[in-house]
């Protein structure tokens, strides 16, 4: 079991931390911590604060990922997505929304608008070679078997 630290950032005493909405979910819903409403216009993109900062143990990453019911109805989605929080990351977490719908779209303080799931991130090291392994698949992609 990993151990994750929240911290709440001053003036967000009302906004819950991420938290998961059935025991076995997999993604810990994060709240809009807008001082006010903030309209997305269809096409427009917003970095959204969370009222929250985290430290977890160096083998983690956190992944910030669009909740489908938003993207499902309204089109809001998370552009980057999967939102990248690295281990050694103190400030706040933010999501960075993006109206891909038809219609103006209001996040208000508190609403659920995104998800955070953890991951382990393995260890590697990194060698540079001269020559890399063959393959049957080699330099093949991008849809080189057919579509
Ligand atoms: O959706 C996101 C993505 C990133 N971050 C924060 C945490 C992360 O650790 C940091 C840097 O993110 P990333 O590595 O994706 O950004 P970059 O564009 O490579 O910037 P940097 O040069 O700051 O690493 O920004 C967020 O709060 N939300």
């Amino acid at each position: 079991m990993y151990q994750v630290q929240f911290k709440r950032l001053p003036g967000n005493e009302d906004i819950e931390l991420p938290s998961k909405m059935s025991e076995l979910a997999a993604g810990y819903d994060v709240r809009a911590a807008v001082t006010e409403p903030i309209t997305l216009h269809p096409g427009e993109r917003k970095l959204i604060p969370t009222g929250f900062a985290m430290a977890m143990p160096g083998e983690l990453e956190a992944q910030i990922r669009p909740r489908s019911g938003l993207a499902f109805k309204h089109g809001i989605t998370c552009l980057n997505s999967p939102g990248t929080i690295d281990a050694d990351y103190r400030g706040e977490v933010k999501v960075l929304l993006v109206n891909l719908g038809q219609e103006p779209f209001t996040i208000e303080r508190g609403e659920r608008i995104a998800q955070m799931l953890f991951q382990v991130v393995p260890a590697v090291t990194i060698h540079e070679v001269e020559e890399l392994s063959d393959t049957i698949r080699g330099a093949g992609g991008f849809g080189h078997t057919g579509v």
